[in-house]
């Protein structure tokens, strides 16, 4: 698989403080990368690199080449053009995502005519409610219609999925898209978006500090601490042969499906 994006020696500082530090990796075309990490290893402040949205004071360093494009080079009209039309972002908690006071249809519309210039409003709201169809929102026609509030968390991680695909981006950044989701939604939301790279030919960078999370998903994963790599490798391969103690740490934190069957056993024996 060639790689859609390459990052080559990518750092983020702010004053002093490395919070990434020279990591490599790659995006291969239509598959996905996942990156895990505990918390403040990096993650966040790598995607936000990537896209070019660093808060104030963030520094980047390195290279970023997105399908032969130098991402770092560019202006930010340059990037702007970039973002949300062939990298879309996906973030943990949609409601913060999502303006109140705006139905979601409204917000998919403007997103979707933000980067295609001269759509009415009439065909961007039935762009929006194909964008809803597309993510299994039932009854779109009449959902387009409703306020964020009305959506349960998942139906609303759904209305930020619809959104991040109505401009048929090539990659799609989701950090922590299951985190504040019960684990029965997180599923769902998992499955969702492995479909939808199915059907779009997108990749995808799927970030989280749970290995279970990725394990399904990721073709290829690198392991964070510190704002390091501290692994890369296939997922089967990581999974299989964790080199790192670090790695074999979070990997003992994933439940596993023999542990409760053990679990199960016991309880049973002793009722
Ligand atoms: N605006 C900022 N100024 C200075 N340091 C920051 C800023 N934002 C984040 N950091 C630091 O950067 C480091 C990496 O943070 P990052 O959010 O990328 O971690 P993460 O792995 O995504 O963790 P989480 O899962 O908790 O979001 C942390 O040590 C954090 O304190």
């Amino acid at each position: 698989m060639s790689q859609l994006l390459k990052a080559n020696g990518l750092s983020v500082s702010f004053g002093a403080a490395k919070v990434v530090d020279e990591i490599s990796f790659g995006v291969p075309r239509g598959g996905t990368l996942g990156i895990v990490g505990e918390s403040g290893s990096g993650k966040s402040m790598t995607s936000l690199a990537i896209m070019g949205l660093l808060p104030k004071g963030g520094k980047r360093e390195g290279s970023l080449d997105f399908d032969g494009t130098e991402l770092t080079a560019l202006s930010e009209p340059q990037m702007r053009a970039v973002r949300g039309d062939r990298i879309a972002m996906v973030f943990q908690d949609p409601l913060s995502s999502l303006n109140p006071y705006y139905t979601v249809g409204t917000q998919i519309a403007e997103a979707y005519r933000s980067h295609r210039s001269g759509v009415s409003r009439k065909a961007a709201k039935q762009a929006a409610i194909e964008a809803m169809e597309r993510v299994h929102i039932r009854e779109a026609g009449r959902r387009v219609d409703d306020y964020p509030h009305q959506f349960s968390g998942g139906m609303r991680q759904r209305v930020m999925i619809a959104m991040a695909l109505s401009t048929d981006p090539e990659l799609i950044i989701a950090d922590e898209p299951t985190t504040a989701l019960d684990v029965t939604v997180q599923a769902q939301i998992l499955e969702l978006l492995a479909e939808v790279q199915r059907d779009t030919g997108a990749a995808l960078i799927l970030i989280t500090h749970d290995l279970a999370v990725v394990s399904e998903v990721a073709d290829e994963l690198i392991v964070m601490r510190h704002g390091k790599v501290v692994e890369t490798g296939s997922a089967e391969q990581i999974f299989s042969d964790p080199q790192h103690s670090y790695t074999q740490a979070l990997l003992d934190a994933v439940p596993r499906i023999d542990d409760s069957i053990g679990e199960l056993r016991t309880t049973g024996g002793k009722a």
